[in-house]
């Protein structure tokens, strides 16, 4: 995975129609898109399957879901599955993002679950690993974020594709500091040497904006961004997926 990763969470925004606005204007657009980018949009699972048929079969724009069930099926009231959101034509699953692991009791545990779920369909797991405020004050970020990738993929086969984006949970949202490069080089060095063996591909997310996207894009060991709230217009995103190609 050599190309620059570039995408946006919707997380809990977006009614149907501002959806599929968003694809279609984003399928128009993609044509002058820079070759070297890889972009990719993780709608609210309500507007899965919309977004992914406003973009042509032959899009390389890459459709996720924000979070998915281990099982593949079942009484699990509320919940989908991989199977689920594969079918609704999802190609990765986000797994792990603070505001799941915060608000939802989201645990390594379930991660890993999560994790082995989505390989085991052939899908691309891109977890979200972060420390809080309170690690980074002490400086165990690096250290922190190490244990969180090791537990999830702990007994992923060697070699296997998969997305690390390593959002410190003090970065992101409203009220959220942006990272700067210095935040960002050791933790994310700690995140490769956690996934050596795997196809990693390690993402930066939390503030992200036209404007510091590229000092955060080279930092060693950056491959792409994850982007919320500045990607949330078209225009947003736009503009982050063309200065994601001058890097
Ligand atoms: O959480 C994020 C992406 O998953 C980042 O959100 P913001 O870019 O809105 O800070």
């Amino acid at each position: 995975m050599t190309s620059t990763w570039v995408g946006t969470s919707w997380k809990m925004t977006k009614t149907l129609a501002e959806a599929r606005a968003f694809a279609r204007g984003l399928a128009a657009a993609e044509p002058a898109l820079p070759a070297e980018v890889q972009p990719f949009v993780i709608p609210p699972a309500t507007a899965l399957a919309a977004v992914r048929a406003e973009l042509p079969a032959s899009s390389r724009v890459l459709v996720g879901a924000q979070d998915a069930h281990w099982e593949d099926a079942g009484p699990w009231t509320g919940e989908v599955s991989v199977p689920q959101v594969a079918d609704a034509g999802a190609r990765l699953v986000e797994i792990g993002h603070s505001e799941r692991r915060e608000a939802f009791g989201e645990t390594d545990e379930r991660i890993r679950l999560k994790v082995h779920a989505t390989l085991r369909h052939s899908l691309v797991p891109l977890v979200c690993v972060g420390e809080p405020a309170a690690v980074r004050a002490a400086g165990g970020q690096a250290a922190y974020v190490a244990a969180q990738t090791r537990a999830a993929f702990d007994g992923v086969a060697a070699g296997t594709r998969v997305l690390v984006a390593y959002e410190p949970v003090w970065a992101i949202g409203e009220g959220g500091r942006p990272a700067t490069p210095d935040d960002v080089e050791a933790p994310v060095a700690a995140i490769r040497a956690a996934t050596a063996d795997l196809d990693a591909h390690v993402l930066y997310g939390g503030s992200v904006d036209g404007e510091n996207a590229p000092a955060l894009l080279d930092v060693p060991g950056v491959g792409g961004l994850f982007v919320g709230r500045a990607a949330w217009d078209l225009a947003g995103f736009l503009t982050i997926l063309r200065v994601a190609a001058r890097g």
